[in-house]
């Protein structure tokens, strides 16, 4: 057995049959260019959006400040790369940061090119015939660093699995990512020359530190990315805390869907890690009652602090099932959503318990569920084993409706979404609604939010399909991450 290397364009990011054919069924078989669809968001899902997309927290800051202080910060960065920030066409608090050049030369290779050989391995010829370039020593990390890499992250020493043995300080290395799927685990610390496993190249780093230092570390950046195959995205991290928040463009535009007004009374029902709960917040300048439920505790406790960060005091946030909010009881006396915060305890943690609401209790729902995620990009493997593993994403999805729709006012309007291709998801998850609960109808979402109209062939309207947004990865035109935004009202 041997070690395989693999560039990122000879990578296949791979699919179970049943799933491929399930995601592939609602395209026309009958044309050529429809057959390949899921092949060719496939192949879109190995590397990051070109654009770097970020929302600014209106509640401290205006985009005018956040457009220059990201065009100071860029210009500063000691590199090559230059960025373009430019406030989005239509929405109003985006902010986009595109690289002016790409290392394409990188995606196509599986080792740095054109690069002199290192004296110590020009005598070591095995080092080739494996595949590992005789330029560069190299480091293996694991595949989710790998998918962070790509979206612009440097290298924590944690991720790190496997490296050359004499790597030091300030050196250029070349870095791969280990492609975990149906593989034995790696060891970490173990020295590359023994490493049997698939890994695929992503770019070139300096490392910050010896190689002993990889592995007996805790923390820390173990390797500075320097060329990436793929988009070169701007590390942003700990730039304008507070005043800014990175999201995808289809993530940001959601929030401009639900369209929340100062003084509604909202609920979130899948809110952490907080970033479209504070986008309401933004959106509405802390003017209103923003319920935030998330399942888990620790979570939720997280997201509050960020919520703070983000100078967000419109929102209440409760650890709950919010499968199981609604309350049937107390027809009578049935408290407002403020009521009942107002009149909860807290908790150890400080976050209120809450038992529930009472049906027709407010103006607006965002309903963010857990989904397959088959939208996130980048993607260096797919852990989705079946298709029953794929369908039960929209049976739970199913119970977070079933609660949501009774706790809307008459007149009022849940904006749905998720991050996947799916249309068991999408599409069929509105047809889901609109026959269930024939109270809903589905409204317009606003012209300026960009996107593709619904998937046909779910028994809706051309002229109902039109009201949804899809985002396609494989979309030339908005270069994005796979996604679904559905917007319905109460009658
Ligand atoms: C897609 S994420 C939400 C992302 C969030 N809306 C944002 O923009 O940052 C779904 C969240 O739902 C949470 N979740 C899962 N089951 C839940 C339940 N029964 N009740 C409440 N939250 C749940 C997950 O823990 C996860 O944080």
């Amino acid at each position: 057995m041997s070690s395989e290397v693999l560039s990122l364009s000879e990578l296949k990011v791979c699919l179970p049959q049943d799933v491929y054919n399930h995601l592939a069924s609602p395209y026309d078989t009958d044309s050529d260019d429809d057959v390949s669809r899921v092949e060719k968001i496939l192949e879109s899902m190995k590397i990051s959006p070109a654009d770097t997309c970020c929302r600014v927290n209106l509640l401290q800051a205006t985009v005018d400040e956040v457009v220059n202080a990201l065009k100071g910060h860029l210009s500063l960065m000691d590199n090559d790369h230059k960025y373009i920030v430019q406030k989005h066409d239509t929405i109003r608090d985006m902010v986009t940061i595109r690289a002016t050049c790409s290392h394409d030369d990188l995606y196509k290779c599986n080792v740095p090119p054109n690069a002199d050989p290192l004296d110590e391995f020009s005598c070591w010829t095995n080092r080739s015939k494996k595949g590992w370039p005789m330029s560069h020593r190299s480091i293996i990390v694991d595949r989710f660093c790998g998918e962070a890499v790509l979206r612009g992250a440097q290298i924590f020493v944690k991720g790190i699995l496997c490296a050359d043995g004499g790597i030091k300080e300030g050196e250029e290395v070349a870095v791969y990512a280990h492609l975990s799927a149906n593989s034995t685990p790696v060891p970490r610390g173990l020295l590359l020359e023994n490493y049997l496993g698939k890994c695929v190249f992503l770019g070139i780093g300096k490392s910050n530190c010896n190689r002993s230092e990889y592995f007996s570390q805790e923390t820390g950046v173990g390797v500075t990315m320097t060329k990436l195959a793929g988009p070169t995205l701007p590390p942003l991290n700990g730039i304008l805390v507070g005043k800014i928040m990175l999201q995808n463009l289809p993530s940001a535009v959601v929030v401009h869907a639900l369209d929340p007004q100062k003084g509604d009374v909202i609920l979130d029902l899948c809110s952490a890690p907080g970033g479209k709960t504070s986008h309401i917040a933004s959106l509405v300048s802390n003017d209103g009652l923003v319920i935030a439920c998330e399942k888990g505790k620790k979570k939720m406790v997280q997201t509050r602090e960020f919520f703070k960060s983000m100078g967000a005091s419109c929102i209440v946030p409760i650890a709950t099932d919010s499968t199981k909010l609604l309350l049937v009881d107390g027809a009578q006396n049935r408290l407002s959503p403020r009521q009942i915060v107002d009149s909860a305890a807290a908790d150890q943690d400080g976050l209120m318990k809450v038992r529930g609401f009472y049906p027709e209790s407010f103006d607006r729902i965002l309903l963010d569920p857990p989904c397959s995620a088959l939208g996130l990009r980048p993607k260096l493997q797919i852990d989705i084993k079946s298709l029953d593993e794929l369908l039960k994403h929209a049976e739970y999805q199913k119970r977070f409706v079933r609660c949501a729709v009774p706790l809307l006012k008459s007149g009022g309007t849940m904006t749905y979404s998720t991050c996947t291709i799916n249309p068991s998801e999408n599409e069929e998850m509105v047809k889901f609604i609109l026959s269930d609960f024939p109270c809903m109808k589905l409204v317009p979402i606003s012209e300026d939010i960009p996107g593709l109209p619904a998937l046909s062939g779910f028994g809706m309207s051309d002229e109902e399909c039109s009201m949804m947004r899809r985002f396609d990865p494989s979309d030339k035109n908005i270069d994005s991450m796979g996604f679904f935004i559905a917007k319905l009202q109460k009658m």
